[in-house]
C-alpha cells in the first residue's frame, strides 16, 4: 500500500488532514508529538542556544517515525524528514548556528538518509504538501494558541514566519524523492468545509489512483 507524508508550514494544518486522510484511508496516522518536546519551548525562549539541539531532538524523532513507517507501508506521517533541513538552514542564515554545527548536521543527515536506502521502501510514495499564505498562518497559529509560537510573546517571530514562507516554495520545486501534490491551503478549508475536505481528498486519491497506488474502483473505509 502507500506511505503518504504531509508538509508544510507551521499551522497548515497538516496533522489535522493527517487525521482525515489515515482515517479514510484505513491506515495508520504517526503524528509529530508538540507537547511532549521538551526543547521547543527552550528553542523559542532562546533560539540562538537551542537551533541545533532542537534539530537533533527532530532529526532522532523523524528518523524513528520515518523508518516506522517505511517498514509497516500503510500510513500517512503529519510532517517529513525533508523539512527540517530547511528550517535548520534558514536559522543558520539569521545566525542562530554555527558553520560547523551546521557541516555536523548534514553530515549526520545524510548518513541517516543513506540508513534508510536500506529500508523495504527507501522514501515515501506520495508527498502531500499544505500551502498557505502569511495571513492564513498567522489565523491558524493564534486560533491554536501555542504561548512561545505567538507573535506577543515575541514580536521578532513575524519576521521568522515570513522568511519560513519565502524558503518553502523552492523547497517544493526542488523536492524530488516522490511524487508530490500541493493543496491550496488558503481556497480549501479542509477542517469547517465539508465540501473543501472532501474536495481535498477526491484530489488526493485521484493521485493516488493515477499512480497505481489505489484500484480505479477503490472506495473509502468508515470507520
Ligand atoms: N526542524 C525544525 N526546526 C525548528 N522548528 C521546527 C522544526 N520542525 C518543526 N518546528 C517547530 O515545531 C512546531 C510544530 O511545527 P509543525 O509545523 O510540525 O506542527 P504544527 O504547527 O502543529 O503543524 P500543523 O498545524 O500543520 O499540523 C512549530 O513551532 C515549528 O516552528
Amino acid at each position: 500500500m502507500t506511505v503518504i507524508v504531509l508538509s508544510g508550514p507551521i499551522g497548515a494544518g497538516k496533522s489535522s488532514l493527517t487525521s482525515i486522510l489515515s482515517k479514510y484511508l484505513g491506515t495508520q496516522p504517526f503524528y509529530e508529538s508538540v507537547d511532549n518536546n521538551p526543547v521547543l519551548p527552550l528553542f523559542y525562549k532562546d533560539p540562538k542556544k537551542y537551533a541545533f539541539l532542537l534539530q537533533i531532538f527532530f532529526l532522532n524523532t523523524r528518523f524513528h517515525s520515518i523508518k516506522a513507517a517505511l517498514t509497516d507501508d500503510n500510513n500517512v506521517l503529519d510532517r517529513s524528514i525533508y523539512e527540517d533541513s530547511l528550517f535548520f538552514h534558514m536559522n543558520a542564515d539569521i545566525g542562530r548556528a554555527t558553520k560547523e554545527e551546521v557541516a555536523t548536521y548534514d553530515e549526520l543527515l545524510d548518513s541517516m538518509m543513506k540508513e534508510l536506502e536500506h529500508m523495504p521502501k527507501k522514501h515515501p510514495d506520495l508527498l502531500v504538501h499544505i500551502d498557505v499564505s502569511y495571513e492564513t498562518m498567522i489565523k491558524r497559529i493564534q486560533k491554536r494558541g501555542r504561548e512561545f509560537e505567538q507573535l506577543d510573546y515575541d514580536p521578532t517571530l513575524e519576521d521568522y514566519y515570513k522568511r519560513l514562507l519565502s524558503y518553502y516554495e523552492p523547497w517544493y520545486e526542488n523536492y524530488d524523492y516522490s511524487p508530490k501534490i500541493k493543496i491550496d491551503g488558503d481556497k480549501l478549508d479542509f477542517m469547517a468545509s465539508e465540501k473543501d475536505r472532501q474536495e481535498v481528498l477526491d484530489t488526493i486519491i485521484a493521485k493516488l489512483k493515477e499512480m497505481d497506488k489505489l484500484p480505479e474502483d477503490w472506495t473509502p473505509s468508515h470507520n
